[in-house]
């Protein structure tokens, strides 16, 4: 098991988010050539494709949840490409996991008891809180979510900021309530926060909010709740990898990032990896510091390595639990 990342924070530091400004056409130019700087094929891209499994968050975050099918996540996160395949590959003793599974609070008792029943007790259980997706309800609320998610056995838990203190520039208010969520996860839970990006309107807020969710003990920042109008593009992903860099720089403190929210086939996930080694580099390339929250990017991602392993594509019965 990795060590998950774990940044304790510093005080907030205005005056270093007042001044950052992003440039919007550099970003866009920028995020363009990411996908053709680097091509992987056959072997190589298998490999990234295992490697991405290892990072993702597989999420049900759905009003129609039941224990039923949070039960096939759990089952799905502890065998997410099927044995045959993996042995063909040479990867069938590796007891390849998911990162996480995430769920909503009211189905972490739920997820622990599945996972458990698949053999799968070392998964940790990520718990959506904070009134999520819109964090629309009063703050005292939101903190109590969190204890009781940690209570229920959630050794993650990813809240969402209020993008109303965003939008309006309130930083100070914003570093309050996360380092109060920070404080309400306790000793060993990891905090992720989630910016909703898609409703900050600009590429400097998207920035702004990663530095003050850093510097308030955020363990991970996460673009999208996957419920806004936009959720995880390359250019929003490149801003925040590039306030991760300089937070890294300034305070030695190393944070995660996980985009999530409309990441469904395999080649978005390659293109993310391909973000996070030009960016960060190889260490910011396992679970303990990138996750991609997604609901359906597995079900892709095992039909590739099907026919990476047989040269034919999977008919819907032959990857049953996708
Ligand atoms: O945090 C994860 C997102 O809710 C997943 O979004 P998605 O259903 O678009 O993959």
């Amino acid at each position: 098991n990795i060590l998950m990342a774990h940044n304790p924070g510093i005080a907030l530091d205005l005056e270093w988010v007042e001044r950052s400004v992003v440039d919007l056409p550099a970003v866009n130019r920028r995020a363009a050539t990411l996908l053709t700087r680097r091509t992987v094929k056959k072997s190589w891209q298998a490999a990234w494709l295992l490697r991405a499994v290892t990072c993702i968050d597989l999420t049900t975050l759905s009003g129609d949840d039941t224990s039923s099918n949070v039960e096939r996540l759990c089952f799905k996160a502890k065998n997410p490409i099927r044995q045959d395949l993996l042995d063909a590959m040479g990867m069938g003793d590796y007891d390849l996991t998911v990162g996480a599974v995430c769920v909503y609070s009211a189905r972490v008792k739920e997820a622990l008891d599945a996972l458990k029943r698949a053999g799968g007790n070392n998964i940790p259980v990520a718990s959506v809180a904070t009134g999520f997706p819109a964090g629309q309800v009063p703050f005292e609320t939101r903190l109590k979510e969190i204890s009781m998610a940690v209570k229920l056995g959630a050794t993650e838990i990813d809240i969402v900021i209020s993008r109303e203190l965003a939008l309006t520039g309130k930083w100070k208010q914003v570093y309050d309530e996360v380092k109060a969520c920070k404080a309400a996860c306790g000793e060993g839970v990891h905090l992720k926060t989630i910016l909703g990006t898609g409703d900050l309107g600009t590429l400097t807020n998207v920035y702004k909010a990663s530095l003050v969710s850093m510097m308030a003990g955020s363990d991970f920042i996460k673009t999208s709740t996957g419920k806004e109008g936009v959720n995880a593009t390359l250019p929003v992903g490149l801003t925040m990898v590039r306030a991760i860099r300089e937070y890294y720089h300034k305070t030695g403190f190393k944070v995660g990032f996980k985009p999530a929210g409309g990441i469904r086939t395999a080649k978005d996930s390659c293109a993310w990896l391909a973000l996070m080694k030009e960016e960060l580099g190889d260490e910011w390339l396992r679970s303990d510091l990138f996750r991609i929250g997604a609901s359906s990017l597995l079900t892709d991602i095992e039909r590739q390595i099907y026919h990476f392993v047989t040269s034919r594509y999977a008919a819907a019965h032959q990857l049953p639990m996708a």
